[in-house]
């Protein structure tokens, strides 16, 4: 699953997924950091998944907002993606933490495109500080599910 190539997407559903990883901004749980982030996941069929950072008191149980949305989607039996935004209230892109990208590792193909979008993108719908990124670029010679099927000698 993870192997096959990721098609182009449209410039609608781009601006879709981008529009979508912003507002899900808005269901961020972060009371301590204060430091909202909001992703998006779009499927081969157009369908949109989000997902916002969950913190928690107990520091370590706080769950980014690239892991919602990929729990969220699996959890739902949705197991096949074409793009991922990511947005904070940063003025430059911010690309997923290292846990957030195994986990994408897992269910995305190494050429699926992450958009890092920059908060100003909000407020000037310019493209302009947008970064494009893919799996294989945030998480190069990766871990993954094939690596299990290999031949182990002896
Ligand atoms: O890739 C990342 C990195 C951080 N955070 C969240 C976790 C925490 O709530 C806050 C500060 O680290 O940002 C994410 O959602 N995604
Ligand atoms: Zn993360």
């Amino acid at each position: 699953m993870t192997t096959t190539t990721t098609e182009p997407i449209s410039t609608r559903d781009r601006e879709r997924l981008i529009r979508a990883a912003i507002e899900a901004k808005n269901g961020s749980y972060s009371p301590y950091s204060k430091f909202r982030v909001g992703a998006a996941l779009l499927t081969p069929d157009g369908q949109i998944i989000k997902g916002a950072n969950v913190e928690n008191a107990s520091y370590g149980g706080t769950i980014c907002a690239e892991r919602t949305a990929v729990v969220k989607a699996v959890s739902e039996g949705i197991r096949s993606f074409v793009a991922l935004a990511v947005n904070t209230d940063v003025a430059q892109p911010l690309a997923p933490c290292g846990i957030c990208r195994q986990v994408i590792r897992e269910f995305c193909a190494l050429d699926m495109s992450i958009l890092l979008v920059p908060a100003g993108y909000e407020s000037d719908g310019n493209s302009a500080g947008l970064l494009e990124m893919t799996v294989e670029k945030l998480l190069p010679l990766s871990f993954g599910p094939e690596a299990l099927e290999l031949p182990r000698p002896g």
